[in-house]
């Protein structure tokens, strides 16, 4: 068994919005290299944690978390479409592995991923399709969102079930760091958004196009005086890979839900799927840990970070 993790930020908006050429070229090129890592890594299995932008769940049945033994991807914004390449038994042997932990997940035998699943995907093997993956979805702009706790427990369970598995495994977190997209909040939405938020499956070409060109024009203005968003937080972010760098993962038990929301805005809960990610590698034994990249970028509304690790 050898472990590896990847955690990265996505945004739909690199390719839509970019920042200046520099940074571009500066992020095309960590990627190259993690992909190359991954490549000569040749993982047997990828596991990725991911959240959902009401691309596939929606409240009128909003699970915490979701584990698929079948997934499509919508192909929202430049994401690729086609079914990812799910081992349906092996995600059945980790479904029950992590309902026999104490850890309540719903399991999807036809679940529609998004950006947030697809886009770290294609950035790092260049396909939805090139090696096994389980994605696993983590409940993280959908308020109300269970404690980080929780959150980690799931990572140690599924820790503990690819430690036994006689594979070499990588380990996924994508989505955060701070930011705060145009992504609606149900409470007080208009009956019209608050329809879609609770079922709005399958959107039309023009409401999806109307939605991405929303967050377009978003990116245009985050972090002026001109948005009302909550801009990035390259503090918290530091401070954030810091703590999963150095392995003092049982501080996030302490994370405060609102007072994240409030300091570094309201989708920095995408770092739950960061915290899943090293809390899995952590069930595997002691590790070690790099932090490959970070830049806030507004054009992408990304406090964009890149970390890697590898268990001892
Ligand atoms: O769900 C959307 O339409 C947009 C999501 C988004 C926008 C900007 C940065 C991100 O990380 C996102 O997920
Ligand atoms: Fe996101």
């Amino acid at each position: 068994m050898t472990i590896k993790l990847k955690c990265l930020s996505h945004t739909p908006l690199r390719g839509l919005n970019d920042p200046g050429a520099d940074v571009v070229r500066e992020v095309d090129d960590v990627l190259s290299r993690m992909r190359a890592e991954v490549e000569a890594f040749d993982p047997e299995l990828i596991v990725v944690f991911a959240p959902d932008h009401y691309n596939g769940l929606f409240y009128d049945l909003m699970p915490q978390f979701v584990i698929a033994t079948a997934a499509e991807s919508v192909a929202d914004y430049n994401t690729l479409p086609g079914p990812l390449s799910i081992p349906k038994e092996l995600a059945m042997d980790m479904t029950r592995f992590i309902l026999d932990s104490d850890i309540d997940i719903a399991l999807s035998h036809r679940l529609q991923v998004d950006h947030g699943c697809t886009q770290t995907l294609e950035e790092l093997t260049g396909s939805l399709t090139r090696y096994p993956v389980i994605p696993i979805i983590i409940n993280s702009v959908a308020p109300p969102f269970g404690p980080y706790r929780r959150v980690r427990k799931l990572g140690e369970a599924v820790g503990r079930f690819i430690a036994g598995l006689d594979k070499r495994v990588l380990v996924l977190g994508t989505g955060g760091l701070s930011h705060e997209p145009p992504v609606p909040l149900i409470a007080d939405a208009p009956q019209e958004v608050a329809n879609f938020l609770i079922a709005g499956r399958n959107p039309t070409p023009e409401a999806r196009a109307q939605r991405q060109a929303r967050t377009i024009a978003t990116g245009k203005v985050f972090g002026t005086p001109d948005c009302p968003l909550t801009p990035l937080n390259p503090e918290w972010d530091r401070a954030f890979i810091n703590t999963l760098v150095e392995g003092r993962l049982d501080k996030v038990d302490q994370f405060d839900i609102q007072e994240i929301s409030k300091t570094a805005g309201r989708s920095t809960h995408e770092i739950r799927t960061w915290v899943a990610a090293f809390a899995a590698l952590s069930a595997a034994g002691p590790y070690a840990a790099r932090n490959d990249y970070y830049r806030p970028i507004n054009e992408w509304i990304a406090g964009y970070g890149v970390v890697s690790a590898e268990t001892l």
